[in-house]
């Protein structure tokens, strides 16, 4: 177990959940992008959505904020529906999108300083500056920031009102190694607090890192909901035993991968088999074996 497992506070399962959907329809002109995906994301738990580009995470995540309209299905963020919610609804959520959020002639402060305004009990700024790393950029203009920082500068205006769920699409997209862990220390402490994430991203390490529950989008639809370690657990179930012989390599499937290498070391009494190695498949393979299998039709 890591330490940043042990650090988790519980997800609050008896507790209505921050946001359920059944059977969410939406479609695009003529183009259906979702066909009756289901979601639930508990009080407190930092959810992942993965999928390919174009399954419909962002057209998810828009239509869990009010801002896209449904043509089917029944959506419940915070206890309201998100299609008929007011101003105080949606002053329980911070928002991160792709887009660029901020106007360019203010500086960084400045631009906090602005929006907290529309909050009633902001962070205070310099702490806000500290956790998304612009201190040092706390002067510069926006319009002259890099893409990376523009990044952070969009996670600290999405957390700035101490929402209780936090929308995060793509948040680290463009941002440098360091910087994503910054980032990923934010999203730990807004968990820590009890802030519900909702989050999408294509880096799977992040999710591993984040997630407390992991949700892969394919077809229109949820294809498996399960913790990163967790997902695909059929799938991780088979290792593959390799060795080299005289003639080549060999490669073998298997559940039971001990029986094979009994087999092996009892065929090479005199030494070891050689370049052997046990693996079984991780978090990427699953992504895209679950991914892959929607492609040709129904996965269910
Ligand atoms: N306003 C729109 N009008 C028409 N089609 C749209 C619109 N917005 C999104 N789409 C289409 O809907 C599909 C889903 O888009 P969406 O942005 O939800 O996917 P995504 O999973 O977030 O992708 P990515 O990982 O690339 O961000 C795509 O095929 C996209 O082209």
């Amino acid at each position: 177990m890591t330490t940043t497992e042990v650090a988790r506070p519980p997800v609050r399962t008896g507790d209505t959940p921050a946001v359920t959907v059944r059977g969410l329809v939406k479609a695009y002109g003529g183009t259906t992008v979702l066909d009756g995906l289901d979601l639930e994301v508990r009080r407190g738990e930092c959810f992942a959505l993965l999928g390919p580009n174009g399954a419909g995470k962002t057209t998810t995540i828009e239509v869990l904020e009010g801002v896209l309209r449904r043509d089917a299905g029944e959506v419940s963020v915070l206890g309201e529906d998100p299609a008929t919610a007011g101003r105080a609804w949606r002053a329980r959520l911070g928002v991160v999108s792709q887009g660029e959020g901020a106007g360019q002639a203010l500086s960084v402060r400045e631009t906090l300083v602005h929006f907290a305004r529309y909050t009633s009990t902001p962070c205070p700024v310099d702490e806000l500056l500290a956790a998304v790393g612009l201190t040092e950029q706390a002067d510069t203009r926006v319009g002259s920031l890099s893409g990376g920082q523009r990044r952070r500068l969009a996670v600290a205006l999405g957390v700035q009102g101490r929402p209780e769920l936090v929308f995060l699409d793509e948040p680290t997209t463009g941002m440098d190694p360091v910087a994503r862990r910054q980032f990923w220390q934010l999203v730990r402490d807004l968990r820590a607090d009890g802030t519900t994430v909702l989050l999408t991203t294509h880096y799977l390490d992040e999710a591993a890192e984040l997630a407390d529950r992991v949700g892969v989008v394919a077809g229109g639809r949820l294809v498996e909901v399960a913790p990163p370690a967790e997902l695909g657990a059929a799938l991780r179930r088979e290792a593959t035993v390799r060795w080299r012989e005289p003639g080549g390599w060999r490669e073998v499937r298997t559940e039971q991968p001990a029986g094979v290498l009994r087999d092996l070391l009892a065929a090479h009494p005199c030494g070891e088999v050689p370049d052997l190695s046990v693996t079984r498949p991780g978090l990427e393979d699953v992504y895209l074996a679950l991914v892959g299998a929607t492609s040709g039709g129904d996965p269910r």
